[in-house]
């Protein structure tokens, strides 16, 4: 069987370096280019690429999707700074295109999956919930794009379920102090060296707590994600949002 040709774009970044090893180091797949800041997308045709996995910036990825989409190459996303303004051209865009398919995973770690499944799970039988996330000082958006994706799907657990609205008696706050509202939701970004990616879903009611906590130690922890998605893009046209798609949950 032919061997799925695969891309990284950012290539020398944090995760994207360890992308190109991971897909390097799969027997199914060839590793057809690796394009850092300022190398041409056209690489990408020029080496047949069906997947590429775009590991760069919130100011990069739309460009790079643009093209891949235009151009019927699968993507695999990780990079952050979705919002629905985002969501919805790069929607036009593949129905322009029907076969192509992308896959955004706001994360790709299993752990960090099944945090959010768990959190969302557990969202409305408490009074209270709060999203803490952690990372290294080096990154560019906060809240995390898990922490958001967190949020959202705790908020919307909790609409469901006909929650109220949390409690919370401030009145006066120093900006940020109850960290940023995601759905109504409060979502607090720690920046600190020494750390990776680290995120904390704090559950509350009378009388007891109950806190998911999860920690990627490595940037390898990402990669059994990556490798999942691209074999799977091709054959999923459209937009999936979130790697548990690609996984048997229950
Ligand atoms: N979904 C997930 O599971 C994960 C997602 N991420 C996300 O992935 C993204 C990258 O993170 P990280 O690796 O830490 O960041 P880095 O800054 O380490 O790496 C990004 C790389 O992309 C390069 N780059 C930027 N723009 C382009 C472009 N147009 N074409 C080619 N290369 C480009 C950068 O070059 P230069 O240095 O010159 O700017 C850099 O080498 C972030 O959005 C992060 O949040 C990270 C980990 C896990
Ligand atoms: O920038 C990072 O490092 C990470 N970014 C993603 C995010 O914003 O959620 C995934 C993971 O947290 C690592």
């Amino acid at each position: 069987m032919s061997k799925l040709r695969v891309a990284v774009i950012g290539a020398q970044g944090r995760i994207g370096s360890e992308a190109v090893r991971a897909v390097e180091a799969a027997a199914d797949m060839e590793l057809v280019a690796a394009l850092g800041r300022g190398d041409k997308l056209e690489t990408l045709t020029g080496a047949g690429a069906q997947v590429a996995v775009e590991l760069t910036h919130p100011d990069s990825v739309m460009d790079n999707l643009e093209f891949c989409v235009a151009h019927g190459i699968h993507g695999v996303v990780g990079t952050t700074g979705w919002t629905e303004d985002r969501l919805a051209r790069l929607t036009g865009w593949l129905d322009a295109k029907p076969g192509t398919g992308v896959l955004i995973a706001p994360n790709f770690s299993i752990g960090a999956v099944l945090t959010m499944a768990f959190a969302q799970q557990a969202a409305r039988f408490f009074e209270s919930v709060e999203v803490v996330e952690l990372h290294h000082p080096n990154k560019a958006d906060a809240p995390s794009g898990t922490a958001t994706r967190t949020a959202q799907l705790i908020a919307a657990a909790r609409r469901e379920a006909g929650c109220a609205p949390q409690p919370d008696a401030t009145t006066t706050a120093l900006d940020g102090a109850r960290g940023a509202d995601v759905d109504g939701v409060p979502v607090h970004s720690v920046r600190l060296r020494g750390l990776l990616a680290h995120q904390e879903v704090l559950l509350g009611d009378t009388g007891e707590t109950l806190t998911i906590r999860h920690d990627s130690l490595h940037h390898s922890c990402f990669m059994p994600g990556i490798l999942l998605g691209a074999r799977r893009v091709v054959d999923t046209p459209g937009l999936t949002f979130g790697l548990e798609h690609f996984l048997d949950l229950g």
